[in-house]
């Protein structure tokens, strides 16, 4: 070590005086005091190493002195590993690509997407509505990327008060204010360290926490609450939003130099209506793993059930047919699955034969209601289709998962569900 930090050959230095081959060393100090000192930073040529040196006493007299240097960057990764065990948090990504299924050309082209931005270190930038998949995606970039064996630290921006998500991000140190944790506590910033953070929602972030997320984000630094050390940190990050950002720059809720920071690499999770028969295959996968989790024989979906699921809009997207599936396992005592069993685990019941258990007539006119609302939530959502489609009813309908036949009746008013099939 000694040789590649100080560019001599050990033959030439021995005999030497160590000023000479080391002139920082300062050895020589200690023969006088006797006293270890430990823990001391140098710059020895281009590296910046800890020294240890201690004296070798013998019959109560320094005879010379044992000098250890230490690289500071293994040390700073010791300290890193240390500190991540102690949290002792498991800050792991749990799905790969082959977790996120679908064979809808608008989730491969994401996927094909998100695999080439794996291997590189720029942030990325994840958009898509609610239950799409976001995290999933941001864990498969995570394991496939040169981090993969670094942690994976997730936060839900939206989860938590401004003070807490504060403290929670860059961590505190001890005494920073009432309550404070014995020693502080290392932010998630820094457990993040040589691996990736994931910031979920981040369009719901505070504006001063938004400018100190850039500085992170700029510097490679933090700082934690109440303390004046400086503590670098290597982290990717990964943001994720169903806002649409770029409007919130305009609207100056979102801090412009932040958004152009985090949106380096843009990646767009399609929702759920708008890959066709990933429905269906996404279905069938969540009731087989349900039902071979309740230990019960494997379920099918009719015809009729799998229009019912394909014609619906799912707002909640992958997470809602995941608990519409569940709920399904759960009730439905049939191995065939009929439409009536899916609407009512969509909560939808509003035929006849399938109207809602205890509901007299009093209840129909809620029904009544609700279907009114539905109606005028529908047209709406239709002509906003139609609109980004330029008038174009067979892109509208292959958009809304619904048939051309459908897409006519509703534009027209008519609150029937299509049961010809026919598009
Ligand atoms: N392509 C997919 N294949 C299998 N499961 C999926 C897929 N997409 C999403 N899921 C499942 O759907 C659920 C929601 O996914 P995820 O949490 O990644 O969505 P999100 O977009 O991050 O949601 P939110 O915006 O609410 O944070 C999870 O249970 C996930 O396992």
């Amino acid at each position: 070590m000694a040789e590649k930090l100080s560019g001599w050959r050990a033959g030439d230095a021995i005999g030497r005086p160590v000023t000479e081959v080391i002139p920082n060393a300062q050895c020589h100090t200690l023969l006088k005091t006797g006293k270890p000192e430990l823990g001391e930073l140098l710059d020895i040529g281009n590296t910046r190493v800890v020294a240890n040196r201690v004296p070798i006493i013998v019959d109560g007299r320094t005879v010379g002195v044992v000098t250890t240097f230490q690289n500071i960057s293994s040390l700073q990764s010791l300290e890193h590993k240390v500190r991540r065990r102690l949290a002792g948090r498991g800050h792991v990504a749990k799905y790969t690509f082959a977790d996120i299924l679908g064979e809808s050309p608008a989730l491969k082209e994401a996927v094909r997407l998100a695999r080439e931005y794996a291997s590189v270190q720029s942030t990325v930038l994840i958009h898509g509505e609610t239950g799409s998949g976001k995290e999933m995606f941001a864990h498969a970039i995570h394991l496939a990327g040169p981090r993969q064996d670094g942690p994976f630290v997730a936060v839900n921006c939206a989860a938590l008060p401004e003070n807490l998500l504060e403290s929670e991000l860059f961590g505190y140190a001890e005494g920073a204010f009432t309550g404070a944790r014995k020693g502080g506590k290392p932010g998630l910033f820094e457990l993040a360290h040589e691996g990736t953070i994931f910031l979920d929602e981040i369009g719901e972030m505070s504006p001063r926490l938004q400018a100190r997320v850039l500085r992170v984000l700029e510097e490679g630094e933090i700082m934690r609450l109440g303390d004046d050390r400086i503590i670098p940190v290597n982290v990717r990050v990964i943001a994720a939003t169903h806002r649409n950002l770029a409007q919130m720059v305009k609207e100056q809720s979102f801090r412009e130099d932040l958004y152009y920071r985090i949106n380096v690499l843009n990646l767009e999770i399609p929702p759920l209506r708008e890959r066709g028969a990933d429905v269906l295959l996404l279905a069938e996968h969540f009731l087989q793993e349900f039902c071979r989790q309740l230990q019960r024989p494997a379920v099918n979906l009719t015809p009729e059930a799998a229009r019912e699921l394909l014609q619906y809009r799912w707002p909640g997207n992958v997470r809602e047919l995941r608990n519409c599936m569940e709920r399904l396992s759960l009730r439905c005592h049939d191995t065939n699955i009929s439409a009536a069993d899916v609407r009512q685990a969509l909560g939808l019941a509003t035929t006849p034969e399938a109207g809602i258990p205890g509901e007299g007539a009093a209840g129909e006119g809620r029904l009544e209601r609700l279907a009114g609302q539905v109606n005028i939530l529908e047209r709406g959502l239709i002509m906003r289709v139609l609109a980004e489609t330029g008038g174009n009813k067979a892109e509208a309908a292959r958009r809304l998962g619904v048939s051309r036949t459908t897409l006519w009746r509703k534009l027209k008013g008519e609150n029937e569900i299509d049961k010809t099939g026919k598009s």
